[in-house]
């Protein structure tokens, strides 16, 4: 008897994830033109709440995105384009609101921010990470204007779950769902993840691949 195995969506989206991955980074000034065969999904969120080893954790890749304990790290765009069989790009934004940050900078990522944003019919989605540990923040809900104004649909993913209860995250999760639900361009499900234990990685790598089809 044979039976038919249905492949495991898991194993398909890890594998599309761990093809060869090219790196561009922008220079400031830089317009960012995209290429039209390549989409994208952008990780944007703020300062310090884990972009950058969330996409070394979804790529399986470490010290692929740069990583650090000094907020405000990740200053410009990097692209990483994803190879084969599936072509994508994943966007490693800026971060925001870190305290301290002088005004020019504050500008800068606004002028950067902004011009990604708008207009730019490759960007299939935007993550938009949440400290678990804080929830969301009005500098969130900043980001999160702008992306429905520019009709960017966006995921919001808890990051750090490892650092806090399974109660505790059983509740911001339920109030960012609660956002979530309100905001025109949010998807509905909410993604806790952990960059540390692997928490929420299938599912995000899921979501990265169902935003660009
Ligand atoms: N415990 C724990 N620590 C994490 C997790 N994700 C990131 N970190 C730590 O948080 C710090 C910031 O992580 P990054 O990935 O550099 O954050 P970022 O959002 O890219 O920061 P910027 O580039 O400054 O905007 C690092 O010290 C990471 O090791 C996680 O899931 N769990
Ligand atoms: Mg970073």
């Amino acid at each position: 008897m044979s039976e038919e195995q249905a492949p495991d969506p898991d194993e398909t989206a890890r594998k599309l994830f761990s093809g060869p991955i090219s790196f561009l980074k922008s220079a400031p000034g830089l317009q960012f033109l995209p290429d039209a065969d390549v989409l994208e999904v952008a990780f944007a969120g703020r300062s310090n709440v884990g972009k950058s080893s969330l996409i070394n954790k979804l790529t399986n890749r470490n010290g692929l995105a740069r990583t650090s304990n000094t907020p405000g790290r990740t200053q410009e765009l990097n692209f990483f384009d994803v190879g084969e069989p599936l072509r994508f790009r994943l966007v490693d934004m800026p971060g925001y609101g870190f305290a301290k940050a002088p005004k020019d900078i504050v500008r800068k990522w606004r002028y950067l921010v902004n011009d990604y944003l708008r207009g730019r019919p490759v960007l299939k989605r935007a993550l938009v990470l949440i400290d678990a540990r804080h929830g969301i923040k009005d500098i969130d809900r900043e980001i999160m204007k702008m992306l429905d104004e520019a009709a960017v649909s966006y995921h919001l993913v808890l990051t750090k779950a490892d650092k806090i209860k399974a109660s505790e995250l059983a509740a911001v999760t339920a109030a960012t769902e609660e956002e979530a639900r309100k905001r025109p361009a949010a998807h509905p499900d909410i993604i806790p993840t952990s960059s540390e234990t692997g928490l929420g990685i299938d599912q995000l790598r899921k979501a990265v691949i169902d935003a660009i089809g």
